[in-house]
């Protein structure tokens, strides 16, 4: 085969520009058909509300007015990005075999691309990447040639067609096939990194494919050391589903999980970039509606909050008396005192929540306080002074405060009182946890943040309390039960009757949170807004899984408990302790369903040199690490540097690394270092004109830069729960260079 000389390229080029421009005049053709019909169909929509078009016609509108969406979707995010991508990026030319029967060659030309195009006369110009007719452009092999003589893709920069790499699927090209490029995965892998994660609609490999195709029922399961391409694969295999079963997954919702915000801004492009928009993204630590989390606890406290043994500290919690309510009730019914104090009313208290939830059981307390205070009555009829009881406006006056609903952050607060915390949780986790979880939410009432570890022990003691709900409004006015005489002789002193008409009845506050200012009040801001109910999805996709808690499983089942599951993860990656608690957790999470696993094996994202660097480490700790190969080769080892442990000599080898760094890569540059050294480095990675990020090694997962600068190790060992683990996703961070800077 001879090389493709540059006039052979540019004509390819003009060829497939010249396809190219045709796709993008019927799509744009699209986008004004399906604004006549949107039109039409608003304008119809509001003379004849319920519309008598033909449902099929009703389809084709809807099936164009996507196609639309989707093209404006996917052209804003390439302009966005400045990313060579374009709608069409690949051609496959098929031979069908008739040469070989000694007929006339059955060849076939189909273009792939983000979306399908079609002509007037509804012949395919483009297929969608993820239909079965563009399988083979995934698929062939030259083992396994699947009828493709050569695949090839395309780079475009918006609309132009830039670059052409071809892969050849037979030993030898037919004559009048040109072969260009030395393939397009090293092409792409060689480019450098931006500030977000790109699709790979393009250069998806055979086995990343086969994962992506996968069946949607079930729990698929994707493995794989560093850059094996795990995250942006289960990504395109969520752009999967939906197309291949948009009814369901579209309406159901997929939700898709990760560690953290900034991974989470990290991968939000690749989904739109593929027209999908209709993805939830979301962090362990924003899972929960009401609650939004990013600090991340100690190592001791977050293991105490994430281990299942806390589950049974919060059943005793939520079974709790409200600390400030009233504790003893006196009343006058139907001429009876009446006197509960609070041993009857913990009775009471236990009676209803072996049968309801906190939050919705008023009426039910208000039924068994009556059977209690019933019981001391000697005369009358029962069901007349039971009547009469739940009437009465002062032991509703009482019932108010007493059986008010709580929101279950304010619940977990209680546990910020070192006793309280001792009481329930002592024999349970022992003295000194206890008083870690103690001191741990004192640090949220001071910071008025909750942690990220927080966020799955409000959701538990949410399911527990049930839904918060605003108790119906108060019959009587409120001069009527001002006008009570000495209130306080019923046990009702500690009524803020009157006081709090305008505010929820809870003393957290309530409302749906939006439009609400920040208090500067920390343990205001904590409560502020309200927590929701657990959101149900059809689809679950879980990043990083290896790092949950066995409470975060338990967080995330309760939202999956109908749905199929792509669950992605790196044992030796992990930063939680216990892998097998947390094991069981997720299996409970997925139920019996049908389990699938992926393997992947090769590193996209390192250099072979990077990558070598942290299997050394990473092979002292865990021997049976699950190792991938590097593909790529730079000739550049990374640079160790040995700097005093000093702020200001970190700063400035830290500095001197940056300035170093940005000359040899085009892209984005991180900075990974423990927060011990944080306020001395603000201002070196602060140069650069935003290519700098500064971040900690546990936010650093799944994510990737062109390179790394990674300050101080032994550090980041000690900070950060799982140790070793950690450093070994961030030596991992690196796609063409990393400087290490050992400190001491
Ligand atoms: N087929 C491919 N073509 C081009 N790039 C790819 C391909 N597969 C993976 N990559 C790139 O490799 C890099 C690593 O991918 P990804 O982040 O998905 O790996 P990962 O296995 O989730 O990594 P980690 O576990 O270390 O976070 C990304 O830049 C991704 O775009």
């Amino acid at each position: 085969m001879t090389e493709a000389t540059e006039d052979d390229v540019a004509r390819e080029i003009a060829v497939e520009q010249a396809h190219v421009d045709r796709v993008y005049t019927e799509l744009a053709k699209a986008v004004d058909r399906a604004q006549l019909v949107h039109a039409e169909g608003m304008a119809r929509g509001q003379t004849d509300r319920r519309g008598t078009g033909d449902p099929r016609e009703e389809e084709m509108a809807g099936l164009f007015e996507r196609d639309a969406l989707v093209f404006s979707a996917s052209r804003r995010t390439a302009s966005l990005q400045h990313q060579h991508e374009g709608l069409v990026f690949g051609r496959l030319d098929l031979d069908h075999g008739g040469q070989q029967q000694g007929q006339e060659p059955d060849r076939e030309v189909r273009y792939v691309g983000r979306l399908g195009v079609r002509d007037d006369d509804y012949e395919p110009l483009v297929i969608d990447w993820r239909a079965p007719a563009a399988a083979p452009f995934y698929r062939a092999t030259p083992v396994d040639p699947q009828g493709v003589l050569r695949r090839r893709v395309l780079r475009c920069q918006g609309e132009l067609v830039i670059g052409i790499e071809d892969d050849l699927m037979v030993t030898e090209a037919p004559d009048d096939l040109v072969v260009v490029g030395d393939g397009a995965l090293i092409a792409a892998l060689t480019r450098s990194r931006g500030q977000r994660m790109r699709d790979i609609v393009a250069t998806i490999q055979q086995h990343q494919d086969e994962a992506i195709r996968a069946a949607a029922r079930g729990v698929t399961e994707i493995t794989g050391g560093p850059g094996t391409g795990k995250t942006v694969v289960a990504l395109h295999r969520a752009a999967y589903l939906l197309y291949a079963d948009r009814r369901r997954f579209e309406s159901g919702g997929v939700l898709v999980v990760g560690p953290s915000a900034a991974y989470t801004a990290y991968i939000e492009r690749v989904l739109p970039g593929l027209g999908e928009d209709s993805v939830v993204l979301r962090s362990v630590g924003d899972l929960v509606g009401g609650i939004t989390a990013t600090r991340n606890d100690p190592p001791e406290a977050a293991a105490i909050k994430g281990s299942l043994a806390i589950r049974q500290v919060l059943s005793r919690l939520a079974r709790e008396p409200i600390p400030d309510a009233p504790d003893l009730l006196r009343v006058f019914v139907a001429g009876q005192a009446i006197r509960l104090e609070a041993p009857a009313l913990a009775r009471v208290r236990r009676s209803v929540l072996r049968h309801h939830h906190r939050n919705s059981s008023f009426d039910a307390a208000l039924r068994e306080l009556a059977e209690a205070a019933w019981a001391q009555v000697h005369e009358g009829e029962k069901d007349e002074f039971l009547d009469k009881f739940e009437d009465s406006t002062d032991v509703e006056a009482f019932a108010r405060q007493w059986w008010r609903p709580v929101d279950s952050r304010e619940v977990l607060l209680w546990l910020a009182d070192p006793d309280t915390a001792r009481r329930l949780a002592g024999d349970l986790i022992g003295e000194a946890s206890a008083g870690i979880l103690a001191s741990s939410l004192q640090t949220a009432l001071e910071a008025g943040t909750w942690s990220v570890a927080d966020v799955a022990l409000v959701d538990d003691l949410a399911a527990r309390l049930g839904q918060m709900v605003d108790l119906p409004s108060e019959e009587r006015g409120f001069y009527e039960i001002e006008e009570l005489e000495d209130a306080s002789q019923y046990g009702t002193s500690a009524l803020r009757v009157g006081l709090d008409r305008d505010e929820p009845i809870a003393s957290a506050p309530s409302g749906d949170g939006s439009g609400q200012r920040i208090s500067t009040d920390p343990r205001q801001r904590l409560l502020s807004g309200r927590v929701t109910g657990a959101d149900e999805y059809a689809h679950v996709l879980v990043d990083e899984a290896q790092d949950l808690s066995p409470m975060q499983w338990r967080m995330l089942g309760r939202r999956g408990r109908w749905a199929s599951w792509t669950v992605v993860g790196d044992a030796a990656q992990s930063s939680w302790p216990d892998m097998e608690e947390s094991l069981a957790a997720r299996e409970e999470a997925f139920g019996s369903s049908v389990r699938r696993s992926f393997h992947m094996t090769t590193n996209y994202r390192n250099a072979r040199e990077i990558f070598e660097y942290a299997e050394v480490l990473i092979r002292q700790y865990v021997p049976d690490a699950d190792i991938p190969d590097a593909v790529r080769d730079t000739g550049v080892e990374p640079v160790e540097v040995a700097v005093p442990a000093d702020g200001a000599a970190v700063a400035a080898a830290t500095g001197e690394a940056l300035e170093r760094l940005a000359d040899e890569v085009a892209g984005s540059i991180a900075v990974i270092a423990p927060q011990r050294w944080w306020s001395d480095l603000g201002e070196v990675t602060g140069r650069h004109d935003g290519r700098v990020v500064l971040i900690d090694p546990l936010s650093s997962k799944g994510l990737e830069w062109d390179a790394t600068v990674v300050v101080d190790p032994e550090a980041i060992i000690a900070e950060s729960p799982g140790g070793p683990r950690v450093l070994y996703v961030v030596l991992t961070r690196a796609a063409h260079r990393m400087t290490v800077l050992q400190v001491g």
